[in-house]
């Protein structure tokens, strides 16, 4: 089985890359979009964001067979309770949140009996709104389905090929792994990025405007991330607080670690742990991780 027609919910930087990559990819797709916005609205109608963009949640996921929730994750429960009365019998309701068991209970508490399949592509920008969508953008990127136990195997793998189309590689777990995962891979890395941005920019002996001008490439590369969505990431480390905090305990060890070899001068336990890690960034590029495009994630790309 395959979806004909796709409802996307919510226009930002996923859902327009959804719409966008749908009409390259999938071209016999039909697309409807909707967004709480009305400004978002008129731009995704002007950018081709949808097939169709529509005036309410309900209109947009009347006819469709696959609708997909690309708000953030502390809006999908109110997401999927617009759209509870409007959904045909069968639909398959899927999201691209990026924390995926609190998701999962809020679309069950909302749309109870209704087939849900969450997913996370795991590809992103520091940058939103309907501007940022591309179609490009999940191209040789995971995406993460985490269907519930007991869900239709034919549904996940419709699913998984909805995603293959748009040009990413598929992978399956639980909702519960996948939190402790992303916890590690992307949202402390986020964390420590806004932490030291911050801390940088309120120092009293280095003032704001040396810390832009010497901003050399390690620093440079941590307010790229920092100038991630707000509205996005505060909902992220709410909703996967667990997982996070375990990781976060984990890291300030570790970092205690490295701290106490710096102040005893201990060099051979700065060089084994800084050996190590640098293996792990050459094992990411020689499995084709890194991004092979340049200047992705500056705001430039190929469409
Ligand atoms: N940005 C990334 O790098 C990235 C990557 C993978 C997954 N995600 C996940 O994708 C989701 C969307 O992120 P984004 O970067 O596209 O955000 P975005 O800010 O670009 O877009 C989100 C859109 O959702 C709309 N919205 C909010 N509440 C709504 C509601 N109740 N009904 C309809 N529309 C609503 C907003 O008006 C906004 O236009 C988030 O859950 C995020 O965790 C983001
Ligand atoms: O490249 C970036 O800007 C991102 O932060 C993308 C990124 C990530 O951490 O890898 C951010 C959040 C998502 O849920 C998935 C992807």
């Amino acid at each position: 089985m395959s979806f004909d027609k796709v409802a996307i919910i919510g226009l930002g930087l996923l859902g327009g890359s959804i719409g966008l990559a749908t009409a390259r990819y999938l071209p016999g797709v039909v697309t409807t979009g909707y967004d709480a916005d009305p400004a978002v609205r008129a731009r995704a109608a002007e950018l081709g964001l949808a097939g169709t963009i529509c005036a309410s949640a309900a209109d947009a996921v009347t006819d469709a067979d696959l609708v997909i929730l690309c708000v953030p994750v502390g809006a999908m429960g109110d997401a999927a309770i617009e759209i509870a009365g409007a959904l045909r019998p069968g639909c398959v309701i899927s999201d691209v949140g990026s924390s995926k068991q609190s998701v999962l209970a809020a679309l069950n508490k909302a749309l109870p009996g209704t087939t849900i399949i969450p997913a996370h592509p795991v590809a992103g920008t520091e940058h939103s709104g309907p501007d940022a969508g591309f179609a490009s953008l999940f191209h040789s990127r995971w995406c993460i389905i985490t269907p519930p136990e007991g869900t239709d195997s034919a549904l996940v793998d419709a699913l998984s090929a909805f995603w293959s189309a748009l040009g990413a590689k598929v992978d399956v777990m639980s909702p519960r792994h996948h939190d402790l995962v992303l916890a590690v891979t992307s949202h402390l890395p986020h964390l420590i990025a806004y932490t030291i941005v911050g801390t940088a920019s309120d120092l009293e002996e280095v003032t704001r405007s040396e810390v832009i001008k010497y901003s050399a490439g390690g620093f440079r590369d941590f307010t790229r991330i920092a100038a991630s969505d707000p509205t996005m990431w505060r909902d992220v480390f709410l909703n996967n607080k667990e997982a996070v905090l375990q990781m976060l305990q984990r890291f300030t060890e570790d970092l205690t670690a490295l701290q106490r070899a710096i102040r005893v001068g201990d060099g051979d336990t700065l060089f084994d742990h800084f050996t190590r890690t640098r293996a792990i960034r050459r094992s990411i590029i020689d499995e084709g991780q890194d991004d092979a495009r340049p200047d992705f994630g500056r705001g430039d790309h190929e469409d």
